[in-house]
């Protein structure tokens, strides 16, 4: 004998992949009732369908059509007389799908569903990290770097992937800053071998190149060979878009340096390869997102923090101690003159501050570790300010 739950009311929406009961929505087809459906499970998954209030499990095996007739106010439920269900008289799969948790956490474990914004155009090193970080997300070019925090905070992408420093060039001081101007958490890092190559229109010489154009660091990684050249250099916001101005311009003495896949997107020549003063030359990208990830000890984790300090002899000095005392490796550290900044606080409100110093340090150890805890713990006795940007696995395969 089957139980009746009644009253139930359903979720008028397409399938809610969070219930893990298809069964729940298989009237959408105007099949039979057969409401397998475990209200604990529905806790547990904290399905974001309002709608569904089973009062009760039924497990109706032989009679699949349980009784509807008191069914309350209807979304697409039509009252039947007895226990006949005429199934719905709307097609529900042309209700939009609701998001469930799955697609706010947003992602598979290769990143197919994620959308990573990265400051620049197709072809660009940061689009090659953002595939590196998640194989097969979708890539989405913006202008500047502060486009691709706006465009997280704004939910138009999941992620973002920028650049913070580079083995040869040094820091990237503009996402220094936009780090603690906006407040979104660094939930990963990417290594990337960057290797320049100077590209021209097909058919050009290299002698015949008069003009460089590219992003200010990639010029820079290349200072070597650009001077040997005697080209004229030009800065632009990235190298993809150098190689995409030498492409639409058309200029027979212009070059751009830029990556080989640009080369290939933009229909240009490479004219020399691994054109880098130092051969290894790496740049560091940082994931970001806004939510923070639960650290973790299962593999080598980092956490980057930012703080000021009062002015004094030996500040620095006791500041560097909390993580020496606990053997804590640091990986990076930099201080950075700022005055004045706008740091969003923690009460997550813009507010003017004024800092001389900032200092950021990674340091090796994840915020799971009491050790690494403790050394904050430590630390804010007597910084004056101190946020976590973030803890995340390292990337340790280049
Ligand atoms: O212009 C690009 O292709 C970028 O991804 C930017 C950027 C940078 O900002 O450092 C990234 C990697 C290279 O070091 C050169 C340029």
């Amino acid at each position: 004998m089957a139980l009746k739950a009644s009253p139930i009311w359903v979720c008028p929406r397409t399938p809610c992949s969070d219930l893990g009961s298809s069964d729940l929505w298989s009237r959408n087809s105007g099949s039979a009732f057969n409401l397998r459906f475990d209200l604990e499970k529905s806790r547990k998954w904290e399905c974001c369908c309002l709608a569904v209030l089973a009062q009760r499990a039924i497990t109706p095996v032989e009679d699949e059509k349980p009784d509807v007739s008191s069914v309350g106010p209807s979304w697409g439920i039509e009252r039947t007389q007895g226990n006949e269900s005429r199934g719905f008289h709307k097609d529900l799969n042309l209700l939009p799908k609701p998001l469930s948790a799955n697609d706010l956490s947003s992602c598979s474990k290769d990143g197919s569903k994620v959308r990573v914004a990265y400051q620049g155009l197709p072809g660009a090193y940061s689009e090659a990290a953002a595939l590196k970080a998640y194989p097969k997300c979708e890539t989405v070019p913006c202008d500047q770097f502060e486009e691709a925090f706006k465009a997280v905070e704004l939910w138009l992408v999941d992620k973002a992937v920028l650049p913070i420093e580079n083995s040869v060039g040094g820091s990237i001081h503009r996402n220094y800053d936009l780090l603690l101007r906006h407040r979104l958490n660094i939930v990963g890092e990417v290594q990337l071998q960057v290797n320049h190559c100077l590209l021209g229109l097909p058919g050009v010489r290299m002698e015949e190149i008069k003009n460089v154009l590219s992003h200010p660091q990639a010029l820079a990684q290349c200072d070597v060979m650009l001077s040997n050249l005697g080209v004229v250099r030009i800065n632009t916001d990235d190298t993809a878009g150098a190689a995409q101005m030498v492409a639409s311009t058309g200029l027979r003495d212009t070059g751009a340096v830029a990556s080989a896949r640009a080369a290939e997107i933009y229909g240009l020549d490479v004219l020399a390869e691994k054109i880098q003063d130092d051969d290894d030359n790496i740049t560091r990208f940082l994931v970001l997102a806004r939510e923070h990830i639960i650290p973790g000890t299962d593999r080598p984790y980092k956490t980057s923090i930012v703080f000021t300090l009062e002015e004094g002899a030996g500040v620095l000095f006791k500041a560097l101690a909390v993580f020496a005392l606990r053997d804590i490796n640091l990986t990076k550290s930099r201080p950075q003159k700022q005055r004045p900044l706008r740091v969003v606080d923690d009460s997550n409100e813009g507010s003017a501050k004024y800092f001389d110093y900032m200092f950021y340090i990674d340091f090796q150890a994840s915020m799971a570790e009491p050790r690494a805890q403790y050394a904050l713990e430590h630390l804010q006795e007597f910084a004056t300010f101190l946020r976590v940007l973030g803890c995340y696995p390292m990337d340790t395969v280049l």
